[in-house]
């Protein structure tokens, strides 16, 4: 790096931790990293991310002219009229705003309406919902809510001291935004909220800047993070993005808006202009480490047992709802294990069925999409789980298609990065920075594409006996 390169930095705020990236604003390379970790709850004081961020930045930025925050979306965070906060902030896998969400759904037309009007049917972890829940159960923290931001839109507040604003991907997911018209749906906001209308952020244009921190650092809008993945990976015609994280997600951009009443694409938009439909689970990267705390055993031999097991886990299915689920919309589920026999109950079977399950609700919304027109050449893996060898191999069985792993793995944050660069170019498109393919896996021929079938049937009949979605 020469003296005349200039630096950005990015700040992917999920559900388990700050990763900051700081990169070359023209190349995209990483020079500097930082990381800090969240609670695990679903109930998080914002303090909490902005400790992490402060300690994820601590001593990287150096030389930073821009920085973007990306951040877990739906999070409803609320600030009373001296700017403090009203309660600690309800993450998008809370679910206590279920009944919520069916009772809002139901008074106001129906799922088509919903998806007509905001791009999604909201389910619990849409703020939308949130914010009902707040009202009807504590009405007296209700009536003190002054603004309602996003948690990317809380931090961007913080950096600049400005007003608060938003992007147009983040304001997506809130339920009373709609992607298509860029206009807030203050009608549904206010009847979900007990007619209260608190302010709301500012949406920016995609490279608008939002300000400059106190040291004079140019702040670009942020957006979710599900949108700076999609914006760092330059995801194109024929590519699917999953990313297995908390939340288990498969993506891709599109020119046209998604509107699905059945409620399994979520109808969202981009940060580049256009739109980004995508299906969410409730259960990915922690499926697997559930698992294999429940084996004793660290993820490295997780892996190996996984791997060791034949495809099809020699009839074990995993329906992994453990912490309930949002695609199918069953809040209240529990995780269910079916065909144990004697003979078949060895840990590398459930360690396979446990990749497999978590892979299979994945290759339900990547099917969703196929129906919504986005068309599935490959499949890019991001996300801590895409470090995992077995799911790696898995992958390509259960989706049926190529799957490419790209590099370096920290994607949210490089993308809150480039947002930043493009902030500070003011040109009319981002960066070209290049996205590197560590790992390309063919699509499976021949008996493993038979197999890849079989287990998605198999998964699909369990789920429709149990839940009857
Ligand atoms: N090799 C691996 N195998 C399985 N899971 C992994 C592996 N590496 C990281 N993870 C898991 O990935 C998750 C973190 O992924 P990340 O995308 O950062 O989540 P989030 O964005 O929700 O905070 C953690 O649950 C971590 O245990
Ligand atoms: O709710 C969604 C998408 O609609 C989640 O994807 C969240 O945005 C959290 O992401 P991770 O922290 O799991 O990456």
């Amino acid at each position: 790096m020469s003296d005349n390169d200039v630096l950005v930095a990015g700040v992917d705020s999920s559900t388990q931790s700050t990763k900051v990236m700081v990169c070359d604003a023209r190349t995209g390379a990483v020079v500097r990293s930082g990381r800090a970790e969240h609670p695990d709850t679903t109930e998080v004081e914002p303090s909490e991310w902005w400790s992490a961020l402060t300690s994820a930045t601590g001593g990287i930025l150096d030389g930073v002219a821009a920085i973007g925050v990306a951040g877990q979306q739906h999070g409803m965070v609320t600030v009373d009229d001296r700017g403090e906060m009203v309660r600690p902030a309800l993450l998008w896998n809370d679910t206590r705003s279920a009944t919520a969400a069916t009772d809002l759904v139901d008074e106001l037309g129906g799922p088509q309406v919903w998806a007509e009007a905001v791009g999604s049917v909201p389910v619990a972890s849409f703020t939308v919902t949130k914010l009902r829940w707040l009202a009807e159960n504590e009405p007296d923290a209700a009536d003190r809510v002054a603004k309602v931001m996003l948690p990317h839109d809380w931090l961007t507040w913080r950096l600049t001291g400005g007003e608060p604003v938003t992007d147009r991907g983040d304001a997506s997911g809130t339920g009373y935004f709609s992607p298509v018209k860029n206009v807030y749906r203050t009608d549904l906001l206010g009847h979900a909220f007990g007619g209260r209308s608190p302010e709301l952020p500012r949406v920016l244009r995609p490279s608008e800047p939002a300000g400059h921190t106190s040291g004079g650092i140019l702040v670009s809008a942020g957006t979710g993070d599900n949108m700076a993945a999609a914006l760092a990976i330059n995801a194109g015609g024929g590519d699917v993005v999953v990313s297995l994280g908390t939340s288990g997600t498969v993506f891709g951009v599109s020119e046209s808006p998604a509107t699905d009443p059945a409620g399994i694409v979520a109808g969202f938009a981009d940060a580049t202009g256009r739109y980004l439909p995508l299906a969410c689970t409730l259960n990915a990267a922690r499926v697997l480490t559930a698992t294999a705390g429940m084996l004793d055993v660290g993820l490295a031999e997780f892996d190996r047992l996984a791997l060791s097991a034949a495809a099809g886990a020699d009839g074990l299915t995993l329906l992994p709802y453990l912490d309930g689920e949002r695609t199918p919309n069953l809040p209240a589920a529990a995780g269910s294990l079916f065909g144990l026999r004697r003979a078949n109950m060895t840990p590398e079977n459930l360690a396979r069925a446990a990749v497999e399950g978590m892979l299979c609700g994945l290759a339900a919304g990547l099917d969703a999409l196929r129906e919504h027109g986005i068309m599935v050449r490959r499949v890019l893996l991001i996300g801590g789980a895409a470090q995992s060898e077995s799911v790696r191999a898995i992958a390509p069985i259960v989706f049926g298609v190529p799957v490419s792993v790209p590099r370096p793995r920290e994607h949210v944050a490089i993308g809150a990065a480039r947002q930043a660069a493009w902030a500070l170019a003011q040109a009319p498109e981002p960066p070209s920075w290049e996205t590197e393919i560590a790992v390309r896996l063919p699509a499976p021929s021949g008996a493993a594409a038979e197999i890849g079938g079989q287990l998605r049937a198999r998964h699909a009949e369990a789920r429709r006996r149990v839940y009857d979605v």
